[in-house]
């Protein structure tokens, strides 16, 4: 099993300090862990710390994956190569170098991630001619198409219509399943993270305010900490915890 785990971890832009001190339980992988927080409160700076990306100090605890088995999906992705989609997603396939030559197994790969995330319609479209939720769920192929061990993805479901955030969500959750991935997503929609994710890490202040159990940790009392806003969860009519939103409340602390 894989899992991941922070140690008093920190990041700077120059003499700027995002994170300080960050440290987290272990992260068990095969379920789908949330990260929250306010408007820059570092989760992108997080994901790019965990990546590799920046450095700083503090460790980042990878157990059962290398780092070589890790991908970070940002929020912002290129999509201007005159490539179709097929060829986008051979071209992430062979990123890490290898042969050119393409063996059944990675053909299969392929074929396999399209379908997951049901963009097999679009496998000879070109990348630019595509719509931004349509680019969106092409990313999410592209960075799974490895079979990454340890992914983090920054809001993958933030241009996708209703049914695709449900339907990209759940095929999330049965990658994690499958593989026994750690999967860590930063979200903004309270519902589906309550609907999705198994774990919630909230960040403020450039550390973890709380981490655990999604429906322990997201109370109205920590998202009046986290956001401002007052919030009560109530169900759905297919039992599911939904979170209503009731207004802005005076006990703001978010992040600057
Ligand atoms: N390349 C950079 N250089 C300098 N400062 C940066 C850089 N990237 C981000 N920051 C700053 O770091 C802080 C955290 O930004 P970050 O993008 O990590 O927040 P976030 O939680 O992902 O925000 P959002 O929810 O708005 O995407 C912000 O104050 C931002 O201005």
């Amino acid at each position: 099993m894989v899992s991941l785990a922070l140690d008093r971890v920190g990041a700077r832009y120059g003499r700027r300090q995002i994170l300080d001190d960050v440290s987290t339980p272990m992260i068990e992988g095969g379920a789908l862990t949330a990260l929250v927080g306010a408007n820059a409160a570092g989760k992108s700076t997080l994901f790019r710390r965990i990546a590799g990306q920046l450095h700083g100090p503090g460790t980042v605890r990878l157990t059962g994956a290398g780092d070589d088995d890790l991908r970070y999906m940002p929020q912002d992705t290129a999509m201007s190569a005159a490539l179709t989609v097929y060829e986008s997603i051979i071209l992430a396939l062979k990123q890490g170098g290898g042969s050119w030559r393409l063996s059944a197994a990675e053909l299969a790969a392929v074929d396999d991630v399209l379908r997951r995330f049901s963009v097999e319609h679009l496998a000879h479209r070109q990348l630019p001619e595509l719509s931004g939720g349509q680019r969106q769920a092409v990313s999410v192929a592209q960075t799974l198409v490895t079979r990454p061990k340890v992914v983090l993805m920054d809001e993958p479901t933030s241009a996708l219509d209703l049914y695709r955030q449900y339907e990209v969500l759940e095929a999330l959750n049965r990658y994690a399943e499958d593989t026994g991935a750690v999967v860590i997503l930063a979200l903004h929609d309270l519902n589906q993270v309550m609907r999705a994710c198994t774990t919630v890490m909230a960040l403020a202040g450039g550390r973890i305010l709380a981490t655990g159990p999604t429906l322990e940790v997201l109370t109205p009392d920590l998202i009046g900490k986290l956001y401002g806003i007052d919030t009560r969860v109530e169900r759905c009519s297919r039992g599911c915890p939904m979170m209503i939103v009731d207004g802005p409340s005076h006990t703001a602390a978010t992040a600057s």
